[in-house]
């Protein structure tokens, strides 16, 4: 769906992205990991066309991104980004339905629309519609700059550390709903942190960036317990990282998820133990109540 081919990029001579190779599936949470200045930003805007490669090519849906109409096909991507960006002298309800109007909808299909997008991400809409940016709270805003995005269906979805300013719970609530969402209409998406737990917790594959170079491309398993090399291990702070998995007790966890049910014979493993042990398909919920623990301990 989307993919990128030997791609290089440099700013002022110097080189940000090497011989970038990567394919994102149709379907798929996709983020790209990695330390300050790794090129992530730089990644995510090429495939808007806000970014041009210095080489190689950008495939969207199999077309070579110079090969579409950028303005038609940004109407095809959102974009969310940590400064949400709101139009402050519109109200909740206009900045929701601004791409709406641009498309030529009627108003009472922009109004349906707009109601069931903003109810969806938690923001009643008799509440809000009609409160303006500045009498929103910074997770306030970020969700209505998700329901925004999220207006317009999309088939993709770009998100730059679009959470990270939040306090932890509301972090961990509003990162469980775009999840929840994100799967139910099959949005393929690409989502940009520095934050290792964060990226553990959502993704379907990480792409680790450092110096330029993506380093390993997994599932969070993969990542963390079979690091490829030691820039990998040492992002991950593999060691660190594994004994936090390994101080904590399923039983422990056990409360930090609903959909968690752990069978009995494990219940005081380690979490460590059981992701080592267990089959996969546990991993992901076990991994998001470790992650909801590990939060309320901070
Ligand atoms: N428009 C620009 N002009 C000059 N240099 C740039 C520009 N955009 C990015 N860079 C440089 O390219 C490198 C990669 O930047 P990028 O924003 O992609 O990194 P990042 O991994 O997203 O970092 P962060 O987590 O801090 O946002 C950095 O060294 C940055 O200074």
């Amino acid at each position: 769906m989307i993919s990128f081919q030997n791609i290089e990029k440099s700013f002022d001579q110097q080189l940000v992205l090497k011989k970038i190779n990567l394919e994102i599936q149709e379907g798929e949470l996709m983020v790209l990991l990695g330390a300050s200045g790794s090129g992530k930003t730089t990644m995510l805007r090429m495939i808007n066309g806000l970014e041009r490669p210095n080489s190689g090519s950008i495939e969207i849906s199999n077309r070579n991104i110079d090969q579409h109409n950028l303005l038609d096909l940004r109407k095809e991507i959102g974009y969310v980004i940590q400064k949400v960006g709101l139009f402050p002298h519109y109200s909740v309800y206009d900045n929701v339905a601004t791409i709406l109007r641009l498309k030529g909808e009627s108003e009472e299909s922009i109004q349906q629309k707009v109601h069931h997008w903003l109810d969806k991400i938690g923001m009643s809409a008799s509440l809000y519609s009609h409160k303006f940016p500045s009498e929103l709270s910074g997770g306030e805003a970020q969700r209505i700059g998700l329901a925004r995005a999220l207006v317009a269906q999309p088939k993709m979805i770009l998100l730059d550390e679009p959470f990270s300013a939040l306090d932890p719970i509301s972090r961990v609530k509003i990162r469980n709903e775009f999840r929840k969402i994100q799967r139910e209409e099959r949005l393929t998406a690409v989502m940009v942190t520095h934050d290792v737990l964060e990226a553990v917790s959502m993704a379907d594959r990480i792409c680790l960036l450092a110096n330029g170079e993506i380093q390993q491309v997994g599932t969070a398993q993969e990542i963390i317990f079979y690091p490829k090399n030691e820039l990998v291990k040492k992002f991950v702070k593999g060691d660190q990282f594994q004994a936090s998995l390994a101080s904590v007790s399923l039983n422990e966890i056990q409360k930090y998820s609903k959909e968690l049910s752990i069978p009995k014979e494990n219940v005081g493993n380690s979490v460590l133990d059981f992701l080592q042990n267990s089959d996969s398909k546990f991993h992901s919920k076990v991994l998001d109540a470790f992650y909801k623990w590990k939060e309320a301990k901070t």
